[in-house]
């Protein structure tokens, strides 16, 4: 165990990158897949589920925990961690971008925004500083720096300010962060999909200096080939020694060409919310449960897959408890998404260990062109 924040780089394969994240709460392997726990809870998993999915490390959400039940209760009841009941390592955004998305009635200003809740209509503002306290009344192992993250499309002079605002609110969270050992803080690089500007946010992000670096503004609308164009040339302008980690991304086929192209974290609701609406991932496709193809299909959803859903039950009983809205519905389906996705990273871990990424991911896409069993 640590007292300090650090990253070992333990392997590269072309661009691909296999490391150790070290936390005082424990170690995160990359490349890494955070499953989100939204309002304090991955839905419906425990805990200890999630961590049987194999992963190490929870995303957070600020925006909602600071709405309800408030970043200074969870701090009184001894933090998110012993809150959530979730010993490893949390990683928090900012709460920028889920203002942007959810809240009502935003007002952007130099300082910061101001919105209204979603959930009451009660007034409130998120600033960099107010994010960073907020994070750190939560406790969390990672913080995020408080960012603006432009819709795509959008023009080139409004992507190039909002740009220089994030960086500046980069500056100011890193002066608000203070001096934290063992806690990390990471910088967000925005730019949309023009190389100056990305080039130009990650020299700021390099001269302010973070612990760590993500790659924002992407996942937003452009689709996976305008981003795989953004990251074929932007993760290189970040640090080697440092963690990159792309925000908010994604499917399956996502993951495997952000980690081709040098991301070392990501995170997405997918998986969980997914589970939650009977999309089932698994090595061969996608497959929606509620189809009627299912209702006598004795076999299980992936017979290579050792998830509980995979082990003990069969599509004919998972498509029933679907379309019955049974609660185990949500919770095998979330598991087995969440387990998929885990197996997918373990995958490339070893396969960049071994120097054989290429051959994995050329089996990755060829199982997926067979199509469901
Ligand atoms: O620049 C960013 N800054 C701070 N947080 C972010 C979060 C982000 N999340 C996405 N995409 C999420 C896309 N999801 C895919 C699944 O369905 C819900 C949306 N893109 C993101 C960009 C940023």
């Amino acid at each position: 165990m640590t007292d300090r924040f650090s990253f070992d780089l333990k392997a590269t394969d072309g661009k691909a990158r296999t490391g150790v994240i070290n936390t005082p709460r424990g170690e995160v392997r990359t490349p890494a897949f955070m499953p989100v726990g939204t309002a304090a809870t991955v839905k419906a998993m425990m805990p200890e589920s999630v961590r049987a999915t194999g992963a190490d490390i929870l995303l957070g959400n600020t925006y909602h925990l600071m709405l309800r039940p408030t970043a200074e209760r969870i701090d009184r009841l001894g933090g998110l961690h012993k809150f959530m009941n979730w010993k490893r390592p949390i990683l928090t955004d900012s709460g920028g971008f889920q203002v942007m998305s959810l809240a009502g009635l935003r007002k952007l200003t130099e300082k910061g925004v101001t919105f209204k809740s979603h959930i009451d209509g009660s007034k409130h503002e998120l600033t960099p500083e107010r994010s960073m306290e907020i994070q750190r009344l939560l406790g969390s192992d990672i913080v995020m720096c408080f960012d603006e993250c432009p819709a795509l499309p959008s023009d080139r002079d409004r992507i190039a300010e909002s740009m220089r605002l994030s960086m500046r609110w980069a500056e100011r969270s890193r002066d608000a962060f203070g001096d934290r050992p063992g806690h990390a803080l990471f910088g967000i690089m925005q730019g949309g999909l023009e190389p100056d500007l990305r080039e130009e946010s990650a020299e700021a992000l390099k001269q302010i200096g973070f612990e760590g670096y993500a790659v924002g503004g992407l996942a937003v609308g452009e689709g996976q080939e305008a981003m795989f164009s953004c990251l074929d040339y932007a993760p290189e302008f970040l640090p080697k020694d440092k963690p990159r980690y792309l925000m908010g991304v994604g499917k399956p086929d996502d993951i495997v060409g952000a980690v081709a192209r040098g991301i070392d974290m990501m995170d997405c609701v997918l998986p969980s919310r997914s589970g939650r609406t009977g999309q089932v991932f698994t090595r061969y496709s996608v497959v929606n449960i509620k189809n009627a193809r299912h209702a006598d299909d004795p076999r299980p959803l992936d017979e290579h897959c050792t998830c509980p859903a995979c082990s003990n039950y069969s599509r004919a009983y998972l498509h029933h408890v679907f379309r019955s809205n049974e609660m185990i519905s949500g919770m095998l389906l979330t598991w087995h998404n969440l387990h998929y996705f885990q197996e997918i990273m373990q995958g490339m871990r070893e396969a960049i260990s071994k120097g054989t990424f290429a051959q994995w991911q050329a089996q990755f896409h060829a199982q997926r062109e067979q199509g469901d069993i």
